[in-house]
């Protein structure tokens, strides 16, 4: 459990991201897919991460403490279509930079919103991450949205797409930042990530 959670600073620029001195795990995923509010979730304090009903509201890298141990970096999203190519391009030049040369990054978590069919977008990212060496996770997003069952169908339909390129499918959490569903569970196992990394068996 997160007992304390402060906001440290936000970037543009990577390079200027506090010393990688402590375990890192940051959240990343399209525009609005529900970063923002995840973040709250699990820290249980609302106004933490800025959240919005546009997409396109997470601008920079944003630091988190967390329980005076680690860091939480909320990330922008991808796939943002509405702002122009220069500021996109800006966006994902500074994402891409940050996820392969961050040292301390012992995890990403690639937020999914469980209420679509497997996207294309998702699919590249996780393929990329796998390529770059990227340590990452599957996060379903906004579960409260539709039954369970609708829920399990596009997971699958996710999981076996991703069979078609990789050995074995990363690892998956169903969340929902508005009900706290898998929250204990999410937030359980970031704690271990942390705890691998400080005992020095993950080698980010
Ligand atoms: N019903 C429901 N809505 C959610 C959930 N998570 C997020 N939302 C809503 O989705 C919208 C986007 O949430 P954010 O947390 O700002 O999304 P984000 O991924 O940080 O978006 P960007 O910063 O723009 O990339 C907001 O209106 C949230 O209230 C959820 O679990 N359930
Ligand atoms: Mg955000």
């Amino acid at each position: 459990m997160i007992k304390e959670a402060k906001f440290v600073i936000s970037n543009s620029n990577p390079g200027n991201c506090p010393k990688p001195d402590r375990a890192e795990i940051a959240f990343i995923g399209r525009s609005n897919v529900g970063k923002s509010s995840l973040i709250n979730a699990i820290t249980e304090q609302k106004g933490l991460a800025k959240t919005s009903q546009k997409p396109g509201k997470t601008q920079l890298i944003n630091h988190f403490l967390i329980d005076e141990h680690w860091y939480l970096v909320d990330l922008p999203g991808y796939g943002f279509a509405k702002v122009n190519k220069k500021v996109k391009d800006g966006w994902e030049a500074m994402i891409s930079t940050y996820l392969k040369k961050r040292e301390n990054l012992c995890g990403v978590c690639v937020l999914i919103d469980s209420r679509l069919p497997p996207q294309q977008i998702d699919l590249e990212f996780i393929l990329w991450c796998a390529t770059e060496g990227v340590p990452a996770v599957l996060v379903f997003t906004k579960a409260d949205k539709q039954s369970k069952s609708k829920t399990s169908q596009n997971i699958q339909a996710f999981i076996r797409k991703l069979e078609n390129f990789v050995e074995e499918a990363p690892q998956y959490f169903i969340t929902s930042a508005e009900k706290g569903t898998g929250k204990e569970e999410l937030t359980e196992f970031l704690e271990e990530l942390v705890k691998e990394y400080d005992s020095g068996e993950l080698n980010p």
